[in-house]
């Protein structure tokens, strides 16, 4: 088992596992008889277009339900056990404007709080504390409207972070933010996040990662450390680029 090194404390990385996992929408099987049991702190889900990384990212993340099969982070059962999920699982998308349904930021974050159960004062208190964690207590009660887009992103990352969950999942969250802003995103994460599971399409963002799991129509093609598999899956796109798309339609 991986450890990730956090600034606080040593954590040990996320428990994920698989269990025969099938998921089908509107006749279509986009995910196939999957297992899969893997342990480390910093993972890697490459893919083509359409080969099923989001739709992994969020059967991981207990939000839809497999057909059957079973998905275990630490052993919660995540689809079915929904309390237990949201302290164990988090996700931030790659648009923000789809994760935050507060108007001002402290609402946002107390939000998830009061979620996992803390009372009114305690997850607000915890919101401050968030704030003032990352530099922006500046940010209590400012309107989510009037920041940027990268400071939204910031907002999502924080109130993932402040549920201190045992995986985060990141499905292309910092595409469109510029490089400092985006390097700014994976140093927080680097110093907080216990596990890190991350979709990209840019394989020079998991080089220093621990594992890479590579999917195809719906199904792991390789799944192993991060630098042979994504040297295969760069040597494979490479020879693809004019096949054309590997959608599963
Ligand atoms: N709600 C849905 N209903 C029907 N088909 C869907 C649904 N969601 C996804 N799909 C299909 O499932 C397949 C996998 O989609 P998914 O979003 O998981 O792929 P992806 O690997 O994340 O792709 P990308 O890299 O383009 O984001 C695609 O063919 C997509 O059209």
């Amino acid at each position: 088992m991986q450890i990730a090194q956090t600034a606080s404390t040593t954590v040990p990385a996320a428990r994920i596992t698989l269990e025969g996992v099938s998921f089908s929408r509107d006749g279509r099987v986009l995910i196939h008889d999957t297992s899969l049991e893997v342990s480390d702190a910093r993972i890697g889900l490459v893919g083509r277009n359409g080969s099923g990384k989001t739709t992994l990212a969020r059967l991981l993340a207990g939000l839809i339900r497999p057909d059957s099969g079973r998905v275990l982070i630490n052993g919660v059962d995540v689809a079915r056990d929904r309390r237990a999920a949201i302290r164990t699982v988090g996700i931030l998308f790659q648009n923000p404007d789809h994760q935050i349904i507060f108007p001002t930021v402290d609402e946002e974050l107390a939000f998830g709080l009061r979620q996992i159960g803390q009372t009114k004062q305690v997850a607000e208190e915890g919101a401050q504390q968030m704030l003032a964690r990352f530099g922006k207590s500046h940010w209590q009660g400012r309107a989510v409207a009037t920041l940027s887009q990268g400071q939204r992103h910031l907002v999502c990352l924080m109130a993932v972070l402040a549920m201190e969950p045992a995986l985060i999942i990141l499905d292309e969250p910092f595409t469109g933010l510029d490089i400092p802003t985006m390097r700014q995103m994976h140093r927080y994460l680097a110093q907080v996040a216990p596990s890190v599971l991350q979709i990209t399409h840019d394989p020079a963002a998991l080089s220093a990662y621990d594992r890479v799991i590579w999917m195809e129509k719906g199904a792991v093609m390789e799944n192993g450390p991060a630098e042979p598999v994504l040297m295969r899956y760069e040597a494979a796109m490479a020879e693809a680029q004019d096949a054309g798309p590997d959608i599963l339609d």
